[in-house]
């Protein structure tokens, strides 16, 4: 952009010159009339005119050139972990913004590249303390960090800065259910980061703080969400049984996530205690316009990453399988990351990594009366990092896809 601006100035010397060389060319004698002389003080003004107005749009053409070059600056805290790390992958391919400061806790010191070596880009980079944070001066903040964390970090920047939180800390309205859930004190609410509900979107870009949602919410939600809004199913009894790769389960090592423990099996895990039920509950609720109530069984399987949630719900009246398909379907038109498959193909798991895409196909099983949708993401792309990057594009007023892609890496 300063390239085109030097030459623009070029172009404009240029012109200078020939006008000059005019204005010369037709300069009269000594004893040249009057007219001729009140010509060239009208060329001359015109051409002063037209000089004064192309230094102008020269110096605002460059304020916008250099406004662009400096581009936007995020900071990310909880950078050495997982979701951290896939956010710093998205961010190096964004067109718009700049990787400020990298904060981090026992990794602190460290080269980036030796945790991250799938990006090396930032080789020269080491992660800093969250202090760093609050004086580097980003455009946005993002807070990678485990539960609990996020507000003491959040507190210390400027409210003018944009703060999109992965965490759960700000995601719950009643703080009741977030001491249930995750106990310790409630931080407070921020509006929640899900673009594709009914009237988000507004919501997300005109906020400074938000609350991207967790994994398994995520692909919960936007599973059901178009059932109930067009009145397909019952709020009450609503099911999700969902799986998800370990990356789900962050970085720090735990011994039910060693490789020996984990290949080959799958197994459930905080059966009808999830920590995720009550967000899921909330954001249906909101869409129901009344208190639903769902059963929650995640399971941990044997991948690095990917969530498949098989949800469903009590069918209405006249409830099929076009119903559903049609709700999911008109839900979705237009949503750049939101994909219905063609009837009859189900959501992989696989076919959503690396990228911000949610996969959803829909039935009705006439035996069980319950309508069933399939949702498939990367818990780390739609998941988590994509899904807060999606948020920081409205919250910045950019494209909301930019960084971003529906395509996922296979196999
Ligand atoms: N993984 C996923 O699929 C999803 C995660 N999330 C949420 O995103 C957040 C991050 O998750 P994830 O990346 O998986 O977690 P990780 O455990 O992989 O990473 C946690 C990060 O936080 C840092 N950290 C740990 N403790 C502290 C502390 N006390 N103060 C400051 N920084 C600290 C760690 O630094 P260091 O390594 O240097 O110790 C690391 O950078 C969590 O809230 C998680 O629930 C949300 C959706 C999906
Ligand atoms: C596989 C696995 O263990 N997954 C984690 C997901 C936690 C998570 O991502 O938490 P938030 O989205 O709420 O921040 C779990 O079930 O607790």
């Amino acid at each position: 952009m300063i390239c085109a601006a030097q030459d623009g100035r070029a172009r404009y010397l240029q012109r200078q010159r020939e006008v000059n060389r005019q204005v010369r060319r037709s300069t009269p004698g000594a004893e040249g009339a009057r007219t001729d002389v009140c010509a060239r003080d009208r060329r001359g003004r015109a051409a002063r005119r037209a000089a004064r107005v192309r230094r102008m749009s020269l110096h605002a053409h460059k304020l916008v050139c250099i406004t662009l070059h400096m581009g936007v600056t995020a900071a990310v805290a909880g950078a050495s972990g997982y979701g951290g790390g896939e956010l710093l992958r998205l961010l190096l391919a964004h067109p718009e913004i700049e990787i400020g400061a990298l904060a981090a806790n026992t990794s602190v010191g460290l080269p980036v590249t030796d945790v991250h070596p799938n990006l090396p880009d930032l080789s020269g980079r080491v992660f800093t303390d969250a202090e760093t944070l609050a004086a580097a001066e980003a455009d946005v903040v993002f807070l990678a960090l485990p539960h609990g964390q996020s507000a003491a970090v959040a507190a210390t920047l400027p409210s003018t800065v944009r703060v999109v939180d992965l965490g759960a800390d700000h995601r719950l309205a009643d703080p009741e259910a977030w001491r249930r859930a995750y106990g310790g004190e409630h931080a407070g609410t921020w509006t929640y980061g899900l673009p594709e509900l009914p009237g988000a979107r507004a919501r997300i870009a005109a906020s400074r703080r938000v609350a991207a949602p967790g994994c398994y919410p995520t692909a919960s939600t936007l599973a059901l969400a178009p059932l109930l809004a067009a009145g397909l199913v019952e709020p009450q009894d609503l099911n999700v049984v969902a799986a998800s790769g370990t990356s789900g389960a962050g970085r720090s090592a735990k011994v039910n996530l060693l490789g020996s423990e984990v290949m080959g099996d799958l197994t459930a895990y905080k059966v009808g205690t999830h920590q995720h039920r009550p967000e899921i509950v909330q954001a249906l609720s909101g869409v129901a316009g009344t208190a639903v109530s769902l059963s929650f069984t995640p399971v941990l399987a044997p991948l690095p990453r990917g969530i498949l949630a098989t949800c469903s719900g009590r069918a209405t009246p006249g409830t099929d399988a076009d119903a559903v398909y049609e709700a999911l379907r008109s839900a979705y038109a237009g949503e750049p990351f939101v994909r219905v498959l063609p009837p009859g193909r189900w959501p992989h798991a696989a076919a959503t990594l690396g990228g911000n895409a949610v996969h959803v196909q829909g039935t009705f099983d006439a035996e069980s009366g319950r309508a069933i949708v399939v949702s498939a993401i990367d818990n780390l792309g739609k998941g988590a990092a994509g899904q807060a990057l999606q948020c920081a594009n409205l919250m910045l007023g950019l494209s909301e896809t930019a960084g971003l892609t529906a395509q996922g890496i296979a196999p």
